[in-house]
């Protein structure tokens, strides 16, 4: 029997096509990505993550067995070393602005939203993405690129296609694997509604840093 996850990606293709299609993933990988808008995109992201890994902790409170609860717990504490260390290399004085672009005000909040409102399987489905979409995507740039050497974003692509992101993205995935295996018809629906449209989301937050979006007035 195919696994809840392997299912659900299958339904999303088109959408990790799209990402890995998009130029600001081609232009990531070629090292030709204008540096303002990796600078935009690295000041938006460190917004998003310090968002995400409250949602993360949301969802390790309410998950019933022990080791679930402490795999969110440190997924969060670990986003906090990650962002720092990107921060470091990559966030230059002049890119930091605490405004969230709109696309990353909407990503986070309908986030919070899922993981206060709905139950704990719903709100493990709807931050997976997040894991996942970055691990594909580290792991098409790393498998892909011819300048693995030069590529002034290689600490970037680095992170996420490593062994440790890789064993997160694996344990994330089996957590939610594992709910699914118990929820009912109405819960299942509404994961997959949630991981969808989060998946959806990550395109937005590519495509927003790509066009350094802005609020409209
Ligand atoms: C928007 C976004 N999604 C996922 C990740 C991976 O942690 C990230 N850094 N940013």
């Amino acid at each position: 029997m195919q696994n809840w996850y392997e299912k659900t990606r299958a339904k999303t293709e088109y959408i990790y096509q799209e990402i890995i299609m998009h130029d600001f993933v081609s232009e990531l990988m070629q090292a030709t990505l204008d540096k303002d808008t990796f600078g935009f995109y690295v000041n938006q992201d460190s917004l998003y993550l310090s968002e995400y890994k409250k949602a993360l902790v949301g969802v390790g409170s309410k998950c019933h067995r022990a080791e679930d609860t402490q795999f969110f717990y440190e997924s969060a504490t670990g986003i906090i070393q990650v962002e720092d260390a990107l921060h470091k290399e990559f966030l230059e004085e002049q890119y930091k602005n605490t405004t969230p672009s709109p696309t990353c005000e909407l990503y986070n909040s309908y986030l919070a939203r899922i993981v206060n409102n709905e139950s704990v399987e719903i709100g493990a489905a709807a931050v997976l993405p997040c894991f996942t979409i970055y691990k594909e995507v580290g792991d098409f740039i790393l498998a892909n690129q011819e300048n693995r050497d030069s590529n002034p974003y290689q600490a970037w692509i680095a992170t996420y296609a490593s062994d440790e992101f890789a064993q997160a993205v694996k344990q994330a995935i089996n957590i939610v694997d594992t709910y699914a295996l118990t929820a009912s018809p109405e819960s299942l629906a509404k994961m997959e509604e949630v991981f969808i449209k989060t998946s959806k989301l990550e395109w937005m937050f590519w495509d927003s840093a790509y066009k350094q979006e802005q609020w409209k007035i």
